[in-house]
């Protein structure tokens, strides 16, 4: 079996469509364009191009953004002093903090001082605690962008035997929950797991952010299985590369996300969605 792709580039093309409409809507009803405050602080390389590529989706779709790239030597203080601010601006319905920070600012403290209802990202506590009781609010851009992706696909998790590699705040944990709220059966899996070949090879579904590239070999991977990969590693050769053998998962899965072209796509598109969101609540 050669797997059919599930392809980013279409998916959140139709999605930022979507957004540009609901942009229109707001206009034709007399409202001002949704507004996002993106804030960078220092200079990783990576971090630059992902701001900027928010930037321009926002400008293509008609969402105001407001720039605020701060130094790397910017203390903790100064950056909750601005969330502060944009909090209490009535203008600005999202705020998105650029992660990873500099390591002297703890993100968890700068995550939750974001209001929660302008929490773009779906990081804050609360807004993680409402996707855990089924009652989403502002949900996590890259596993909200993977059931977009299913649903577009017609892939109907109910049921399926889902296991997510990973456990982090913005992807595993988050992913887990999403697809549980969808009725699969979840098993996150970790760098602890015992035997994870094995979980993998009972899985219909397999979602794979461990940050590793090539991690997920393809004979692990079950015969019809859908793979979603959230990786994106750059590698020695400049080129990108995703969790998963690609080449090798191919010949076995139903269905698989390309890296670069997959995932990634919609976690810019969903962000700009989850804004409009947000502004459509607000005002
Ligand atoms: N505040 C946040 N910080 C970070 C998030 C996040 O969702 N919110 N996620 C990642 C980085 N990220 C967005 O910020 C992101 C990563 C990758 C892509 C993407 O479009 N990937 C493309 C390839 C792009 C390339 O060529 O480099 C793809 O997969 O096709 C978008 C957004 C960490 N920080
Ligand atoms: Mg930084």
């Amino acid at each position: 079996m050669t797997a059919q792709l599930i392809d980013g580039k279409t998916i959140s093309a139709d999605l930022l469509d979507r957004v540009e409409n609901g942009v229109k809507i707001r206009l034709d009803a007399g409202k001002r364009a949704p507004c996002l405050a993106v804030i960078l602080v220092g200079n990783n390389p990576a971090s630059e191009v992902y701001v900027r590529n928010k930037k321009r989706s926002c400008e293509k779709v008609g969402i105001t953004s407001v720039a605020h790239d701060l130094p790397a030597t910017t203390t903790e203080a100064e950056l909750l002093a601005l969330i502060d601010q944009l909090n209490a601006r009535d203008d600005v319905d999202g705020i998105l903090v650029q992660l990873p920070l500099p390591e002297h600012i703890a993100s968890e403290t700068v995550i939750e001082r974001i209001a929660p209802h302008k929490d773009v990202d779906g990081f804050h506590p609360y807004n993680m605690g409402r996707l855990l009781v089924k009652m989403p609010l502002m949900r996590p851009c890259t596993p909200r962008g993977v059931m977009i992706m299913l649903e577009h696909t017609g892939i109907n998790v109910k049921g399926m035997n889902a296991v997510v590699i990973g456990q982090s705040n913005i992807v595993g944990r988050p992913m887990a929950l999403e697809l549980l709220m969808e009725r699969a059966t979840v098993t996150i899996c970790h760098s602890q797991t015992r035997d994870l070949p094995a979980r993998v090879r009972d899985a219909d579904l397999v979602v794979a952010a461990v940050g590793i590239p090539h991690f997920v070999k393809g004979d692990w991977i079950k015969p019809g299985a859908v793979v979603i990969d959230v990786g994106i590693n750059r590698l020695d050769n400049g080129k990108l590369a995703g969790d998963v053998d690609f080449d090798a998962a191919r010949e076995r899965a139903s269905w698989i996300t390309p890296v670069p072209g997959g995932v990634g796509l919609m976690t810019v598109a969903t962000l700009l969605q989850n804004t409009l969101d947000a502004a459509n609540r607000n005002a």
